[in-house]
């Protein structure tokens, strides 16, 4: 059959859009990693389908680069706001439903707003932070990402003897730059290398911020992809609401494809 698919990159983290409002995507692990492959494929971190929802204005459903169902994905999530916005689903604001439940969005002009899931639980380790922002994230300090062998440290702690039975989390590096400005490096699981940008991870580093250096909402991070903005809510304990990731999102190309 042939695939019509759209591109889209938020922050440099890129992926491979489907409408599928008419749920005739094939699932299948070895397909989509093919489609993301950037030799052999048409290249993506990701591929997200947009189906339909009852209640919401779409339902993301996200897959990581090398074809399994991934958790939630911050900029794919920014980017399929975008895609479900060009597609006409909804005209500023937004719901949808996504593995990790319901978000809510907003579209103004270049910038996508997205609310991200609470976050309930912090756990403060030594040497570095854990926590689910909708995908599980490792957050440690460095004094210069750009001097941080990011994808050898990742994978290590990937496939640690800590996370990698829990089946591995994402790794984040982050280097203070100013007061609530962070520049983030981030393997990701499921592309099994680092990205130019993580939306979950971001969220993670800024919420480790808050908590390790008192640093008040919103905070700036820089990717290696552009510019993020999270903002939030700290309720006291080690928990967080109210969190909403910004930064651009867009449509880079469209095209079909034999499947
Ligand atoms: N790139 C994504 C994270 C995907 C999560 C994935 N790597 C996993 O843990 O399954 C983001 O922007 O949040």
């Amino acid at each position: 059959m042939n695939l019509s698919f759209f591109k889209y990159q938020g922050t440099g983290n890129d992926f491979v859009m489907v409408d599928d409002r008419q749920e005739s995507f094939p699932i299948d692990k070895a397909l989509i990693a093919h489609l993301c492959h950037r030799r052999f494929g048409i290249g993506a971190d990701g591929l997200i389908l947009i189906r339909k929802a009852e209640g919401y204005d779409f339902r993301m459903v996200y897959f990581n680069s090398d074809g399994g169902e991934g958790s939630m994905c911050g900029n794919g999530g920014r980017c399929a706001v975008r895609f479900a916005h060009d597609l006409g689903l909804f005209a500023e604001e937004a719901t949808f439903i996504a593995v990790d439940g319901p978000h809510q969005a907003a579209v103004r002009g270049d910038i996508i707003h997205l609310n991200m899931s609470p976050v309930t639980e912090v756990t403060q380790a030594v040497g570095y932070d854990f926590m689910n922002t909708g995908s599980p994230h490792y957050v440690a300090y460095v004094d210069s990402v750009a001097n941080t062998e990011v994808v050898t440290l990742g994978k290590a702690i990937r496939y640690g003897e800590e996370f990698g039975p829990l089946g591995g989390t994402n790794v984040n590096f982050i280097e203070l730059k100013a007061p609530n400005h962070l520049a983030i490096r981030t393997y990701e699981r499921g592309v099994e290398d680092e990205t130019y940008s993580c939306g979950t991870g971001v969220t993670a580093g800024a919420l480790s911020a808050h908590l390790h250096h008192g640093w008040a909402s919103p905070i700036a991070v820089d990717t290696l992809g552009g510019k993020l903005e999270v903002a939030f809510e700290a309720n006291g304990g080690e928990g967080f609401q109210n969190i909403c990731l910004s930064g651009p999102a867009q449509r880079v190309f469209e095209g079909q494809v034999e499947i």
